[in-house]
């Protein structure tokens, strides 16, 4: 199937000079979640702000389901729905008007039934008569998700969607963007919670200084660069590691009483075996063992530190 969004190519130059973007090939996935990872200034802002026709490239292309950002302007727009980071919203409307207003703006006749449908998603059926100014943060921020939804766009881009939220909306937004997308949108969405992507996207995408370092679904992602620890805990404790296991990838904790074992998932032959007989044949024993998976976060760390 063809993407929804083609990214080829794709620079931009700031007045100042300063490139924060340096050629991005990116193709997004019709229906899936695409999370876009990377250090603060890395360019997911900038690289959003182009798809969605706020701020221009410098060179490069994008077609949003076949129409060229450019020249096809007004057809690509129509279909994006875009969540800013910052919160600003119309303060002295109500949520009812601001959120039609912005249904409006994209030719869209009105559809009272749409904007309810809407309201009532995001929890906000209740609020529709109050002023904008009046409700909480986490309220503002679903009031600049209804503003994006309004005019029924088939991809939705959120910027930093649960900056500042707590863990209990932020939980619930998380859920709100899971049904967003079993009723069929495209959501691309940029944020400095790793966790909030490993729980959420399909796929995962990192920028770090202007590049695609890595786009990958997530369950390949972690399957492929994933390394697995094995700890063992061991009976007496060592001084320091063994010369005769200088091979093997160890590291000692402090107190000398577990020894720890990291190797990738990857390989066929992990070498545990060969491993545990060597510690046999020198007399370390161990009271227990233990593996665990790296998390997505230090899968990360370990990209964005290896390119810089
Ligand atoms: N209007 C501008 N003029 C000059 N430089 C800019 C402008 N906007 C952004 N930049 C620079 O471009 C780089 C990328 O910024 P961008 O906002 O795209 O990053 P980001 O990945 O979204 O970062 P963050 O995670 O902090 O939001 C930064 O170094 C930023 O200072």
């Amino acid at each position: 199937m063809q993407p929804i969004i083609e990214i080829r190519g794709l620079e931009k130059t700031y007045a100042s000079g300063f490139q924060a973007l340096k050629g991005v090939d990116l193709d997004i996935r019709r229906g899936e979640i695409l999370a876009l990872l990377g250090p603060n200034g890395a360019g997911k802002t900038t690289l959003i702000s182009i798809v969605c026709g706020i701020v221009r490239a410098t060179a490069g292309r994008v077609t949003v389901d076949g129409h060229d950002i450019q020249r096809d302007w007004r057809a690509a727009r129509s279909l994006i729905g875009l969540v800013p980071q910052e919160l600003t919203t119309e303060a002295f409307e109500s949520v009812w008007a601001t959120v039609s207003f912005s249904r409006g703006l994209f030719g869209k006749p009105p559809n009272p039934a749409v904007i309810e449908r809407i309201l009532k998603d995001l929890s906000l059926w209740d609020k529709k008569d109050t002023k904008v100014m009046a409700l909480s943060g986490g309220m503002k921020r679903r009031v600049l998700i209804a503003k994006a939804l309004s005019h029924e766009p088939s991809i939705l881009f959120l910027d930093e969607p649960t900056a500042g939220v707590d863990v209990e909306l932020r939980r619930g937004m998380w859920e709100m963007i899971g049904r967003l997308r079993d009723s069929g949108v495209t959501i691309i969405l940029t944020t400095h919670y790793i966790e909030e992507a490993e729980e959420m996207a399909d796929s995962i995408g990192v920028i770090s200084g202007g590049r695609i370092v890595l786009v990958e679904e997530k369950a390949a992602l972690m399957e492929k660069l994933g390394k697995r620890l094995l700890t063992l805990q061991l009976q007496a404790p060592l001084d320091a590691i063994p010369a005769e296991l200088a091979d093997y990838p160890l590291t000692l904790s402090d107190n000398g009483r577990e020894l720890v074992y990291r190797f990738d998932t990857q390989q066929e032959r992990t070498g545990i075996a060969g491993l545990l007989r060597k510690l046999g044949d020198h007399g370390i024993t161990y009271t227990n063992l233990h593996t665990q998976e790296s998390s997505l976060e230090e899968i990360f760390v370990s990209l964005v530190r290896e390119r810089a």
